[in-house]
Formats: C-alpha cells, structure tokens, sequence
C-alpha cells in the first residue's frame, strides 16, 4: 500500500510540473507572439505582399495557433524576409547614386560660395560611406536639399544684383585672388618689384572692375618688359661670347700662321747651317796647310754661329708671339668667365625668387607644388607616413580693416618667420595664399601631430601684436590629414581643407586632425 501511494504522489508531482512548464510556455508563447505582431505593425508599408503575410501571421498567433501549424505562416514571411533585404539593397544603392549624382551636379555650378562648396565636399565624402540602411541616408537627403536651397539663394541674389560692380562682384573677387596668387609666384628685378608691391597692396582693397582691369594689364606690362630685358640681357652675352669666340679663333689662326711662317724661316736657316757644315767638312779635306786650315774654319764657324743665333732669335720671336697669344685667349676667357658666373647668378636669384613669397620670405605656393609633388613620390616609395597640414589666421580680415593693410602685411610676416621657425629643418612650410599657410610633415603620423601643432597654435596666440597702441591678440587655425593609400595629392589637401573648415566652425583657434 504505502508503495502504491508513493507511486501516486511522484504522478501527481510529475503531472504539477508539467502543468507549471505549459504555463510558462504559454505566457512566453504570448509574449512573443505580442512582440512578433507588434513587430510586424512597425515593418507595415515596406512591402505589400509582407503586409500580407505577416497579417496572417497577426491572426494565426491572436488565435493562439500551435507552432506547428505556425511554421509555415514563419517560412512564408521570412522569404519575403529575404526577398526585401536584396530589394533593399538595391535601393540602397540606388539612393546612394543618387544622393552622389546631384551632390556632383551641383558641385560642378559656378559661383557658389566658398562655405557651400566646403559642405557639400563634407556631404559627399559621408554619402560615399557604406551604410547599413536606406534610413541611415535620410539625414544626408536632408542636409543636400539645404545646400541646393542655399546654392538657389545664393544664385538668385546674384541675378538679382543690379548695379555693374554688384554684377561683376564676384568675377572680380576671383580675379583679385589669382591675381594676387599670380604676383606671389613671379620674380622680378628690384624696380619692378616695388611696383609688383603696390599692386598687390591695391588688391587687398575691394577693386571696382576697371581698377582691377588696370592692374592686370600693368602686371601683363610688367611681365613683357621683365621678359624683354632677360631676353636683351640673355643676347647681350650670347654676343659678348660670340666676340670673344672668334676673337680667340683669330688669335689662334694668327698664331697658326706666325708659327708656320717661322717654321720655314727655320727650316731654311736649318738647311743653311747643314750646308755650311758640309762645306766645312769638304774645304777642310781640301785644306793643304793648318793656316789654310785655321782660317777656313774661322770663316765657316762664324757664319754657322751666326746661323744659329739668327734661329736662336727666331726661336725667341715664336715663343714671344705664341706667349702673347695664350695671354691674350687667357684674358679674354676670364672676362667670359666673369660674365657667364654673374648670368649664372642672376638665373639662380631669379629661381630662387620665383619659388620665395616677396611678403614673408617663406617658400611660395609654386614651390610648395614642387615639394609636395616630391614628398608624394617619398612616400610612395618609402611608405613612411606623410601629413598635410593647413594653417589660417583667424579673423584677419579684421586686423585689415582696423589697422590697415600694413599692420596686416606686418602680422603675416610674424606669424610666418614664428611659424617656420617652430618647425623642424625636415618639415615644409609655404605661404599658400592670402592669410593661409600650408605644411608638409614628411615622416610624421597624424596622432604625432595633435602636441606640437598645438604648442604652435599657442605660440601664435601669446606673440604680442600691438597695433595702434592696442594689444591685439591673434589667433590660428589648423587642419590637417594623413596621406592613405587611396589618396590623391588633391583629395589629401581637400580633407585637410575641411578639418581646417571644422576648426573654424568649431569656433577657431583650434587644432581639428582628420
Ligand atoms: N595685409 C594683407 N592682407 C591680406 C593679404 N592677403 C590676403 N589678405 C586679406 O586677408 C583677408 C582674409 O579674410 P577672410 O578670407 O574673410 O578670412 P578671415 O577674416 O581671416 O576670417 P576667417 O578665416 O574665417 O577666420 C582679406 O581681407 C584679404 O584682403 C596680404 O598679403 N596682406
């Protein structure tokens, strides 16, 4: 008995348990079913024929349907699954085209300010970049239908703009802005330099369009008269060569001459003493008594001495003329020597010029071309890690306008001397144009950069400008990148371009490394 009440009492605990794990199952069942639907309402809209069937799916599991029966409803709706994510995919890349094509679109319109241009290079380099979803590209949707709503404003204000210099406003900036690059990358003798100056100086101001006409054409005149006196300078030695070339040859044929008219004279007076010799020898066998003898010889040796001192004379006469000659090729040769080094000097000065900033007397934006171009090669070859780096004095437009372009001019030759000065004998650093430097950190990682650019940033900021008897405090942005393997020379200093763009959106002053 007590083993058959044993028996009942593990059947009943048995069948407790079991009742206790369907309760469990059930309550989980419905709470996953609750998900599964509440699940299927978010994806409603995607895609009909999933509307569809995860309708059924809805229905099936509010009736509360074994899993079993449920499986083909769950089979059905996740190869609609699968057939959306491909669909997905595809329009994903399609947005992505898209989104790129009419980011390039307007990319390639003219007159678009200078800010805009930067965004959109922003916008571009994050619509390229892979994303998970067509969802993760709504916000790049978003910010191009503002640039293309800015990019409209801006066009219309320009049509909108009446007057001649409003009108040609904008042309005449750029033109300002090449003209000045133009001017930094040209050498000039000390004369025309000044002007150069003043040019430059009348550029900084806003130029009415006839102005600025002006100043192209005096630098075009300046230019051709540059050209003109190199080229009369550059035929004015060619002729003094050419004079000294054939004067040499004429020495030289005289020489020739000289020389060949003595050697006959030589060789007649040579004949003569040989004659004489022979005649001494024959009238010496003939001789019949030694007085006969003594005098025969005294004749014959007298006239061969005087032979030889005639060919002695000669001898002398020859290298005389020939000493004159090479003394005269020698002088001549000098003062050609004198001129070619003062060309050869003035060609380097004028090489050395063309590649220096008249203003601060740092490298010019021409040469900076020139290194960058080689830095890349190293680079390439080497695969050490190459930064570039794009420094702007902020708000310097102010410093202008308050204390005049010299003060301005001044700032900048400062700032570039405390630049360069800072920076290692390997690094580079140029003027790139206006109130932006540009620097090559051959041999330099980016997160080796962060510190010292920093350090440079603040040293900027404690020099003590004082302008007008006011302390001017002066600050500088800087952005810069790493060369990678996919980069161009133009995409590296773009991305720099626009970590220096940040820096001043982030409030200037900054350092900001991409
Ligand atoms: N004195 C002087 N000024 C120059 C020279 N080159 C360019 N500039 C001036 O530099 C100013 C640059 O001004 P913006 O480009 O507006 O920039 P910013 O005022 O520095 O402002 P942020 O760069 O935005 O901080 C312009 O006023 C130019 O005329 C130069 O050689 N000498």
């Amino acid at each position: 008995m007590p083993l058959q009440n044993d028996t009942k009492q593990q059947l009943t605990n048995a069948l407790r348990a079991r009742k206790a794990l369907e309760d469990t199952y059930e309550a989980q069942f419905k709470i996953l079913a609750l998900f599964v639907s509440r699940l299927s309402l978010v994806c409603k809209g995607v895609d009909v024929e999933l509307d569809n069937r995860l309708a059924k799916l809805r229905t099936e599991l509010s009736r509360g349907t074994d899993l079993e029966k449920l499986l083909p409803f769950i089979e059905g709706t996740s190869e609609s699954l699968k057939q959306l994510e491909t669909k997905q995919h595809l329009e994903m890349q399609r947005v992505q085209k898209g989104l790129t094509q009419a980011g390039k679109l307007l990319q390639q319109q003219k007159g678009l300010p200078d800010q805009l241009r930067r965004s959109l290079r922003e916008l571009l380099g994050k619509v390229e970049a892979p994303s998970a979803t067509v969802h993760a590209f709504l916000p790049h949707l978003t910010d191009l239908t503002t640039l293309y709503q800015h990019a409209l404003q801006a066009k219309q204000l320009l049509a909108s703009e009446n007057t001649d210099d409003d009108r040609y406003g904008h042309i005449c900036r750029q033109i300002s802005v090449e003209l000045t690059n133009l001017l930094s990358e040209l050498a000039f003798a000390e004369d025309s330099a000044v002007e150069m100056d003043n040019i430059r100086l009348s550029l900084l101001d806003k130029l009415p369009i006839d102005a600025l006409l002006e100043a192209c054409l005096k630098t075009i005149s300046i230019i051709i008269n540059s050209i003109n006196s190199e080229r009369q300078s550059a035929e004015q030695f060619l002729l003094k060569l050419n004079d000294a070339l054939s004067s040499v040859q004429q020495s030289v044929v005289s020489s020739l001459t000289t020389s060949s008219e003595l050697k006959q004279k030589m060789q007649v007076l040579n004949q003569q003493i040989e004659q004489q010799i022979e005649h001494l020898s024959g009238a010496s066998e003939k001789a019949t008594s030694l007085e006969q003898l003594k005098a025969l010889v005294g004749d014959k040796l007298s006239a061969i001495t005087g032979s030889l001192r005639e060919k002695e004379l000669l001898e002398q006469q020859e290298r005389q003329s020939l000493l004159a000659t090479l003394g005269d090729m020698e002088r001549r040769l000098n003062q050609l020597e004198t001129e070619a080094s003062s060309f050869k000097k003035r060609i380097s000065d004028q090489n050395f010029r063309s590649l220096q900033d008249a203003l601060t007397e740092i490298p010019n934006r021409a040469a900076f071309d020139e290194r960058y171009q080689l830095e890349i090669k190293r680079w390439q070859r080497y695969k050490k890690p190459l930064c570039v780096v794009l420094g702007d004095v902020d708000h310097f437009k102010n410093i202008n306008d308050s204390y005049g372009h010299s003060a301005g001019d001044k700032t900048l030759k400062v700032i570039a001397k405390t630049l360069k000065n800072s920076l290692r004998e390997t690094d580079f650093i140029a003027r790139y144009g206006g109130e932006e430097f540009i620097i090559l950190f051959p041999e330099t990682s980016l997160s080796e950069l962060t510190e010292p650019l920093n350090a440079l940033r603040e040293k900027i900021g404690k020099i003590p400008f004082k302008f007008k008897n006011v302390s001017v405090p002066i600050t500088i942005s800087f952005g810069g990148t790493q060369f990678d393997i996919k980069d161009t020379n133009r995409s590296a200093f773009d991305r720099a371009d626009e970590a220096l763009y940040e820096a001043k959106k982030a409030g200037r002053d900054k350092v900001i490394l991409k």
